[in-house]
């Protein structure tokens, strides 16, 4: 059995539910679907996940909610009425409208993907399943062995199931959101539940590209990635697969392929434990990113005689429930890394706690800054990859303001300012591209 999930512009408008169906026709085995709330398409710019946060803060504000919903309803309805469907998609409308003004936020965001997969079940003539009848999440995360229970009650059944991602439901029974990106990880999650043969994830692009191709454009394809690789990958920024749908799929050894809906044909990326023997391997895997971080750096005299100092300052943070990355920074100092929208607002009361409670003998913050990483297995073997990518950036003229090697060795991680990220990004690719052009003629 085969679980295969399409994304937000698989599923955008009623000629991408139409590759969907093709899709499934070709091969029976794919009796899970999974499914985005329909997404972005050249007639259509904006997700309806996004449309639903936009109408969330409307009604937060108490202006008139009525055009928003409207809009969003319109689409659905053109989706199911451009495909004929006999689906009575109003009646949900409705029943949203009226819980409008009461609703929680998970509740509200998860609707996109809810609405979305009642047309697909109508439209393949699968069983829709609702995710929150399934997906049982407690404080610990997802409870696999209710959900499977669940699951596998479901499938005595009925055989061919659609499901919406990005939600299960908690203990109570309430809706429980995942993060942004979440189908992937539902789809991921079903897979280990029934050990699927193959997880298929179904986007825009034929697999993960070596970088991403809105900065480099006819980036090369990556053939072949293992779990570990796609999880630095995700982790860094690559928005195709999210990071924590890896986890379930690896955990069970699930092969995951990342394909185009647009391209079938074209082939796309498989994820497996571990690269069949490569004749000629790049020096760099992937390269990924993401802008607009923030470095705070604490210093304290002989801080590793004082790990006290240490404790308080990761207290400071807890207290703010920021998720930070942290690396040492010279002898007697520390690095933290966030996401600049996950401090700014704090940022003052932040760092005035650092100085007066934590004992340390300075604070200093950079914003501004973008982590671009080289991933690749062949980085613990041979580690003077870093230097020479270092040199390069360097010959570029990119200021590199710090580099950190982490994730097992599997990546480095190159701090540089947002200015320079895009340049960073095409040399890198560019120096692996010419590296791996010269071993192969060699
Ligand atoms: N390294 C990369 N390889 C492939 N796609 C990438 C990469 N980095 C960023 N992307 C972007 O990810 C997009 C697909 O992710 P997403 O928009 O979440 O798709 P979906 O709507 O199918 O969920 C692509 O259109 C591409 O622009
Ligand atoms: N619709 C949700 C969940 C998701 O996975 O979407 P997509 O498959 O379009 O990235 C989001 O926009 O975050």
């Amino acid at each position: 059995m085969k679980v295969v999930k399409f994304g937000g512009s698989s599923v955008a408008d009623a000629g991408q539910f139409k590759k969907v169906k093709q899709i499934i026709k070709n091969d029976k085995s794919r009796q899970i679907v999974v499914v985005s709330a329909a997404g972005k398409s050249d007639s259509e710019p904006i997700k309806v996940t996004d449309m639903l946060l936009d109408l969330e803060q409307v009604v937060a504000s108490g202006d008139d909610a009525d055009p928003l919903f409207k809009s969003i309803s319109e689409r659905i309805i053109k989706i199911r009425d451009d495909l004929k469907l006999p689906v009575k998609i109003e009646n949900d409308l409705q029943n949203i409208s009226q819980q409008l003004q009461h609703c929680s936020h998970d509740y509200l965001i998860s609707r996109g993907e809810y609405l979305t997969a009642k047309l697909m079940a109508a439209f393949l003539g699968y069983y829709f399943v609702d995710a929150k009848d399934i997906l049982i999440f407690d404080e610990q995360g997802l409870n696999y062995p209710q959900s499977q229970k669940r699951l596998l009650n479901v499938l005595a059944s009925h055989t061919q199931l659609v499901v919406p991602g990005f939600y299960g439901a908690n203990e109570n029974g309430s809706v429980h959101l995942m993060p942004r990106g979440g189908s992937d990880i539902s789809g991921s999650i079903l897979s280990n539940l029934v050990d699927a043969e193959l997880y298929e994830n179904w986007t825009d692009v034929s697999g993960i590209l070596m970088a991403d191709p809105r900065i480099v454009a006819h980036s090369q394809k990556i053939d072949s990635l293992t779990y570990d690789e796609l999880q630095e990958l995700s982790y860094m920024g690559i928005g195709v697969f999210q990071e924590e749908a890896v986890r379930p799929v690896r955990e069970k050894h699930i092969p995951t392929a990342i394909l185009n809906t647009n391209q079938p044909e074209a082939g796309g990326t498989l994820v497996v434990s571990a690269h069949e023997e490569k004749k000629y391997d790049h020096i760099v895997t992937g390269i990924a990113g993401r802008k607009d971080c923030t470095v705070i750096t604490i210093r304290k005299y002989q801080l590793n005689k004082h790990l006290e100092v240490l404790q308080k300052v990761l207290s400071v943070f807890q207290k703010f429930d920021l998720a930070i990355n942290s690396v040492p920074s010279g002898n007697d100092g520390f690095s933290f890394l966030c996401q600049q929208c996950d401090i700014t607002v704090h940022l003052p009361v932040i760092i005035e706690k650092l100085k007066q409670t934590c004992g340390v003998d300075s604070v200093e913050v950079n914003q501004n800054i973008a982590l671009v990483a080289a991933v690749s297995l062949q980085l613990s073997k041979r580690p003077a990859i870093a230097g020479k990518i270092l040199n390069y950036l360097d010959n570029s003229l990119i200021h590199v303001r710090f580099v950190f090697q982490e994730g097992s060795d599997l990546k480095i991680v190159f701090g540089v300012n947002n200015d320079d990220y895009e340049k960073t990004i095409k040399r890198i690719y560019r120096e692996s591209m010419e590296h791996h052009l010269k071993r192969i003629s060699a």
